[in-house]
């Protein structure tokens, strides 16, 4: 499948998450040029790629034009997933220190930060996805607050929150899942 003109270059990231943008941007442009358009887009229940596959067509057909949306999972090993997709609700409602509680009875602390990154060439095209994942763990918050769970998601040593942005931006489940689609876009502008 061939991206229209316009995207080779440049997406429309759809997202309502300024910290998001701001790791995106960091990660694709010079390359690759990011606007955005916030969109208050309802996400549906299921899984990870439904969500997400679900939050790319709702955006494309409001746009009516080619779209980039992603969702982010927390998810904790020892709850079998959970909170994954909705964790923004989890930590909206009982925040960092209910979700370290949540694994209190559990010996596995360990989670996956995964990030799933949809695009759509516009309405009635199907989305592509991808996905990277961070293996990490969940500890007691330490750093900065000022972005989601960033200060209890721990990787080899540091929490995200700890991290400069640089450092975050290397290994990070969004910077694994934007290198696959780096080279899908490279592909499109070289067929
Ligand atoms: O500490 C963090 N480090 C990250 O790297 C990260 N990425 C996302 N999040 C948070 O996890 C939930 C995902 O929900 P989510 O994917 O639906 O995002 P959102 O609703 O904020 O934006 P969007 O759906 O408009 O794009 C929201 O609470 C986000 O703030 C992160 N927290
Ligand atoms: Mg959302």
């Amino acid at each position: 499948m061939t991206a229209p003109t316009a995207a080779r270059h440049m997406v429309n990231f759809i997202t309502g998450n300024a910290n998001k943008l701001g790791e995106v941007k960091a990660i694709l442009e010079p390359a690759i040029q990011v606007q955005s358009q916030t969109l208050d887009l309802i996400e549906v229940q299921g899984t990870l790629e439904e969500v997400t596959l679900d939050k790319c067509r709702r955006a494309a057909d409001l746009i009516e034009g080619p779209v980039l949306v992603e969702d982010t999972c927390l998810s904790f090993n020892a709850l079998n997933g959970l909170p994954g997709p909705y964790i923004k609700w989890f930590l909206t409602s009982i925040g960092l220190e209910g979700l370290n509680n949540l694994l209190a009875a559990y010996e596995d602390k360990s989670a996956k930060a995964v990030c799933t990154f949809a695009y759509s060439a516009g309405p009635g095209h199907e989305p592509i996805l991808f996905q990277g994942i961070t293996d990490g763990k969940i500890v007691p918050a330490r750093g900065p607050t000022n972005f989601g769970w960033d200060p209890i998601f721990e990787y080899e040593g540091k929490t995200y929150a700890e991290m400069d942005k640089v450092e975050k931006n290397k290994i990070s489940h969004r910077r694994r899942a934007l290198e696959k689609l780096q080279v899908w876009f490279a592909q499109e502008m070289t067929s």
